[in-house]
């Protein structure tokens, strides 16, 4: 990683590993090399026909879309132990108490990071979480392959993340038309212009704009500014990273935000009920913008 890169992340992040600078790779490579692997092992598991009876067995998804598109900024919130670039943020005994307190505090739907190596996060979480909730839940992954959206569905999510800079064009697609097909909801994820573009041309109608430079780690807060306005206004528009508290939210909600979705802002809290219901008060507080249908 530059020296330039380094010195442009958030006050305080450490940097990435060594071993994850000594190979040369991005942030977003070494996550997803280590992702495949594990998906694989899965699936020598438990075969795609099997995963796929498991999601036919599974209660039907919650309409994540309409929820999101309700008034006032919502808020998803993230179920987060780790990240590349802070570490350990929390231990998170019991994911589905957490989310339960997301839940009573307002939030709109709950984000679980299911990724194992670097986000401590795993696929019983997701089910745990759904099994407790009311409201739409998250699969929060590197998804690369039809065989993680069967096992989203089977494990109970209602929303899949898809990530643009982590996709051909033709593998986003179809890994979006799978999502909608099982009547989920594809939350798109881009941090470009250019994404953004990719991420209408294979029909995301749910884009979330990440701050967060998955190569880079950088944290840029304006990169909503950017790209949101140029977005129709029926596609759902998510800011993903770097909420810290209400005043980053009308931030974003001014430049046109339906939702925020937030992690190290919560999970590092004493009550992250508390923290959640300040973020959705100020969310639907009257002199906070309203996103333009
Ligand atoms: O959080 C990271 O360090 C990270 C690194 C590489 C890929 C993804 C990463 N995070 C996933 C997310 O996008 C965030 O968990 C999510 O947007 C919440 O961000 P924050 O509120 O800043 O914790």
């Amino acid at each position: 990683m530059a020296s330039d890169e380094l010195s442009s992340m958030e006050p305080g992040e450490p940097a990435p590993s060594a071993s994850m600078r000594d190979s040369g790779g991005s942030v977003l490579d070494e996550i997803i090399a280590g992702v495949r692997e594990d998906v694989e092992a899965r699936q020598n598991q438990v075969s795609m026909d099997e995963i796929k009876k498991r999601a036919a067995a599974t209660a039907p998804p919650l309409d994540a879309y309409a929820a999101l598109r309700r008034s006032g900024v919502g808020v998803i919130a993230e179920v987060k132990r780790s990240s590349p670039s802070k570490g350990a943020l929390a231990e998170i005994p019991d994911p589905a108490e957490l989310a339960a307190e997301y839940e009573a505090g307002g939030a709109r739907a709950v984000s679980v990071l299911t990724e194992g190596r670097w986000f401590g996060g795993s696929l019983d979480d997701l089910a745990a979480v759904r099994a407790r909730l009311a409201i739409p839940v998250l699969r929060k992954d590197f998804v690369c392959s039809a065989y993680q959206v069967h096992e989203a569905r089977a494990y109970g999510a209602d929303l899949v993340l898809l990530i643009v800079a982590a996709l051909e064009q033709k593998v986003l697609t179809g890994l979006l038309d799978r999502i909608e097909s099982l009547g989920m909801t594809p939350l798109v994820e881009v941090h470009t212009e250019e994404e953004a573009d990719r991420a209408l041309e294979a029909g995301a109608r749910v884009i979330g704009v990440n701050a967060r430079n998955l190569r880079t780690l950088e944290v840029d807060r304006s990169v909503f500014e950017r790209i949101a306005p140029g977005l129709p206004n029926s596609v759902v528009k998510i800011a993903e990273s770097g909420v810290r508290g209400p005043l980053d939210l009308i931030k974003y909600a001014s430049a046109g935000a339906d939702a925020v979705l937030v992690g190290e802002g919560l999970v590092t809290q004493k009550s992250p009920r508390d923290a959640v219901a300040e973020l959705v008060n100020a969310g639907n507080h009257p002199a906070t913008p309203r996103p333009t249908r």
